[in-house]
């Protein structure tokens, strides 16, 4: 419950004086139906439907001595006018009220869609290599309907209560004594009921974990379509989606179950109440008819309250998971928070490095990895505007070191130096405004290629993203596209080759005009023309910006300044690309021979 009370108070926080309005809407149309409801008492008598004794219903005479002054022929006319009124009054208040939820509910989900949105985009990078993207989606997805729903619940069930309470009173105004009878049977209703609480909190626990798996499932699936298609593996993963639709249909039938089973119970046991609290109205109270008409009205409104309170309880705490998931996710959220605005303005300018970036003794493992260090007394020198390679087998720690050298992560142990000192956070974010990363997997918006381009740069002009992609030697393919620069590209730019979307990417890149380029096997999948071609831009940048590259092909770092090989974390050789390469005994000729060997 402790979550549902975060949540109450953010909603409090948002709505604000809208909130009171609101539960003040409640009461009044609350008020109004035990008015009408009271009204019915002189209705009856004075049109002589019934023949009740009213008496004993406070109030009741005055009402009527009232009614009784109006002439004869109008006095039902006028009870029937009040009456509509009343009615009329409350449907407008109702439909206001419910104008009003809707926007309170709205505006709440709105924020909470913001905040969580953009706490995750404010945490810094080891947030995201602890968490699988799979459960972020799973968040704000699945587990914010639940949210949604459970807020919603949440309202009703403040309306119930504030009607509950409001109708209560009238009843306690009417029959003290068969009012209290009703609250003790409630009371011990709910207290029964608490079985089917505490059940519902296990289906919820269940919901969560299996919808979450549902969602990490169905993404690994389809990002890894082609393996299934290509290795016939179709059979396996449809056996394992089938078993999880199964288990979730039976979680919710469990739900469903429980739901009506307690709704039975509140209506049986209600059956029962109801014929008990005749018999004792008659035979022990002793109550009279008109009493007891207003009563039995009020409570027949009632009791159905009492059954929507714990159905919204039922489904409250079934959602509570999800309220639990969310907190925890923007807890993590803020500890790991690097970014206090996602405003650049409010940042220092790109950080300009004069001499050189270092590192010294450093050292990384990532969490849950105890033993095994990605990055083992890592100690090189990058000089500013030089040309640096990294190369080294899969999994000896290239990836990790450029993260640790653009300020993605933080060395566990030892530090990295920019012009011979540490950054602090404000700078390193400055850092990452000068560089320009290419990954090995190019990721494209589905948007055209000119927006493509400008969420780089936003202000660039047509002609500088043609000069960018002349040089990623893209501009021939992009002008042969029906719609050249505003051509849309797929999901992903799925419609473009693994070579033209790392072209593109490059142009973006470059489009920036960064102070650092970072090539993460970005020309893997270039023929070798076009690789070629790169080669020959890359050439020309030599000595305007700082380049790190890490390449499987060793063709395409020849012109390097430096070469560092990694191997286990540890650098195990490090100089020029000649000088390595004579070093025959070295990890680096046996690299180049082996690469000569296979491309000859
Ligand atoms: N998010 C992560 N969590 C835990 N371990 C990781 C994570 N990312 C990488 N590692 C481990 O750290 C080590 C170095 O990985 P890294 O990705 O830096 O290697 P790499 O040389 O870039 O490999 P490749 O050439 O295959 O991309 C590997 O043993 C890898 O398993």
């Amino acid at each position: 419950m402790k979550e549902l009370l975060i949540f109450l108070k953010r909603m409090h926080h948002v709505s604000g004086v809208k909130l009171y309005f609101n539960f003040f809407g409640m009461m009044l149309i609350s008020s109004l139906e035990g008015i009408a409801i009271f009204l019915l008492a002189p209705l009856l008598s004075i049109t002589g439907i019934t023949n009740m004794q009213t008496a004993s219903i406070p109030y009741i005479t005055q009402v009527t001595d009232w009614i009784k002054q109006i002439p004869g022929n109008y006095q039902l006319l006028g009870i029937l006018l009040l009456y509509v009124a009343l009615v009329v009054a409350q449907a407008v208040i109702q439909r206001n009220q419910t104008i009003l939820n809707s926007q309170i509910q709205q505006a709440f989900i709105k924020q909470l869609r913001l905040d969580t949105y953009r706490e995750l985009l404010q945490a810094n990078w080891t947030l995201f290599l602890r968490t699988r993207k799979s459960d972020i989606n799973h968040i704000l997805n699945t587990e914010l309907v639940r949210i949604i729903s459970g807020t919603s619940m949440a309202l009703k069930l403040a309306t119930t209560f504030i009607f509950t309470i409001v109708q209560i009173a009238f009843a306690m105004f009417i029959s003290p004594s068969l009012t209290v009878f009703v609250i003790i049977c409630g009371i011990g209703l709910a207290l029964f009921s608490k079985r089917y609480r505490k059940r519902a909190q296990v289906l919820g626990k269940e919901t969560t974990e299996l919808s979450k798996s549902y969602i990490a499932g169905i993404t690994d699936h389809f990002n890894g379509i082609k393996d299934i298609k290509t290795n016939m593996l179709e059979q396996q993963h449809y056996h394992w989606f089938r078993q999880i639709c199964i288990q979730l249909e039976r979680n919710f039938n469990q739900f469903a179950r429980l739901q009506t089973t307690s709704q039975l119970f509140y209506k049986v046991t209600s059956a029962f109440i109801i014929g008990l609290f005749v018999f004792l109205s008659f035979e022990v109270f002793k109550v009279q008819g008109g009493e007891l008409l207003l009563i039995i009205l009020i409570f027949s409104r009632l009791w159905p309250k009492f059954t929507g309170i714990q159905s919204s309880l039922e489904q409250i705490i079934q959602s509570l998971p999800a309220f639990k998931s969310l907190v925890e996710l923007q807890q993590e959220c803020r500890e790991a928070r690097e970014l206090e605005s996602l405003e650049l303005s409010n940042y220092e300018q790109p950080l300009r490095i004069r001499h050189d970036i270092a590192c010294q003794h450093l050292s990384y493992r990532y969490e849950g990895s105890a033993s095994a260090y990605a990055l083992h007394d890592i100690n090189l020198t990058i000089p500013v505007n030089s040309t640096t390679a990294i190369v080294g087998k899969s999994g000896a720690g290239k990836s990790t070191l450029i993260d640790m050298l653009i300020g993605l992560i933080r060395p566990e142990s030892g530090m990295v130096t920019f012009d011979g000192r540490q950054l602090n956070d404000q700078e390193r974010i400055a850092l990452r405004q000068s560089v320009s990363y290419v990954s090995q997997d190019p990721f494209l918006f589905h948007a055209s290629i000119k927006d493509n381009m400008r969420m780089a740069q936003p202000d660039a002009t047509e002609a500088q993203m043609w000069e960018a992609l002349e040089f990623s030697a893209s501009a021939e393919f992009i002008r042969k596209l029906p719609q050249g620069l505003d051509t849309i590209i797929g999901d992903r730019g799925i419609r473009l080759s693994g070579g033209e979307r790392q072209r593109l990417v490059l142009a973006r890149a470059i489009l920036r005009k960064p102070s650092i380029l970072v090539l993460d096997e970005a020309t893997s999948a270039l023929d070798s023309e076009n690789e070629a071609k790169i080669q020959r831009a890359l050439d020309q940048l030599k000595g305007s910006m700082t380049i790190i590259i890490i390449a499987h092909r060793l063709s395409t770092i020849r012109d390097a300044d430096q070469v560092i090989v990694l191997e286990g974390g540890r650098i195990i050789q490090q100089g020029g690309y000649v000088q390595l390469s004579k070093e025959t005994k070295g990890e680096f000729s046996r690299l180049l021979s082996y690469q000569f060997g296979v491309n000859a």
